[in-house]
């Protein structure tokens, strides 16, 4: 998939119904062929021309038809067991520093791609397969993670540049998962508030030379958001939440974590926790204001 015009970040690239879905025990291969090909039975022959079509990445391990689902089927929600294949949502290739970022929209019963950066004309447009605990890998564990699972080797941006730069991304994400480890540890939220800001911000500084200035960020803008409310920093907390809610596709349920706390960061279950950073939220400075980053990290060290 190739952008054929300019895409602006967080514009809407395709939203799609599933051709199918699924719904079964894929707890055996035996189990799952026999759902899948149950399934791809009722369909008509344009349906079916257009699902065999797909890639299939598994070659002669398993039967054609499971092996397609098994290269292209995208679970219908974070967890679910009912899984759906999306004829172009399936198009996208993988990057490990992806430009756009899916999403299922229970509501609407649609498979959303929102564009996660500006997307030049000609750039080709990818998402990420991996889960995030292997995104903030080293390249050789993605790597085994994708030949796993999809049985490609990845040449995205970021694997397939010169020994010199994977080595610095190595180091940026395993320094970036070391990190995210001492936030998600919890104590330091309390503790230390001011370093564990600190981490944030590193961790941002991070993926922005990643180049994952995506949907990754939104997790670390929202435990930014956490750490100043707990401490009753009321006005910077809605501007974390302002830049997480920033992060994700209009469409994305995720957003509804946090974008209730911009107007409202005082209703969090946190809030009220400790008073040492007391501030009113009718002092928050607005994204892009002058000032608004030294602003923002202040309470950081
Ligand atoms: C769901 S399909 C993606 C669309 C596929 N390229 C097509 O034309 O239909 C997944 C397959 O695309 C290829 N692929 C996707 N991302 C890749 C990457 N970063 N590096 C190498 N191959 C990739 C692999 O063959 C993989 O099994």
């Amino acid at each position: 998939m190739v952008a054929a015009r300019f895409i602006p970040r967080g514009s809407l690239i395709i939203s799609e119904s599933p051709l199918f879905t699924v719904h079964g025990d894929f707890t055996t291969l035996d189990k799952t062929a026999a759902a899948i090909e149950a399934k791809v039975s009722t369909l008509s022959a344009e349906q079916k021309a257009i699902f065999l079509a797909l890639h299939n990445s598994q070659g002669s391990n398993m039967s054609t038809v499971v092996g397609i689902v098994k290269t292209n089927a995208h679970p219908l929600g974070v967890g679910a067991r009912d899984c759906g294949i999306f004829p172009l949502c399936s198009r996208f290739n993988h990057s490990c520093a992806s430009n756009a970022s899916y999403t299922w929209v229970a509501a609407s019963s649609k498979e959303t791609i929102y564009a996660g950066k500006d997307i030049a004309v000609g750039e080709q447009i990818t998402v990420n397969y991996l889960d995030e605990s292997h995104l903030n890998q080293k390249r050789s564990d993605r790597r085994a993670a994708l030949m796993r699972d999809f049985r490609f080797e990845c040449s995205c941006n970021v694997c397939g540049a010169s020994p010199r730069e994977v080595a610095a991304s190595d180091r940026r994400r395993l320094e970036i998962a070391r990190l995210d480890g001492i936030i998600g540890g919890g104590m330091i939220v309390i503790t230390n508030p001011p370093k564990c800001l600190q981490h944030c911000k590193d961790i941002l500084r991070l993926y922005t030379e990643e180049g994952m200035n995506d949907d990754s960020l939104f997790k670390t803008y929202n435990d930014a958001f956490q750490v100043c409310i707990m401490h009753g920093d009321l006005a910077r907390a809605s501007a974390f939440a302002t830049l997480a809610v920033s992060c994700l596709g209009a469409g994305d349920p995720t957003i509804d974590q946090v974008r209730p706390y911009v107007e409202h960061p005082e209703r969090h279950q946190y809030a009220g926790m400790s008073n040492r950073w007391r501030t009113e939220k009718r002092l928050a400075r607005k994204v892009g204001q002058n000032g608004f980053e030294k602003w923002l990290w202040e309470r950081a060290g």
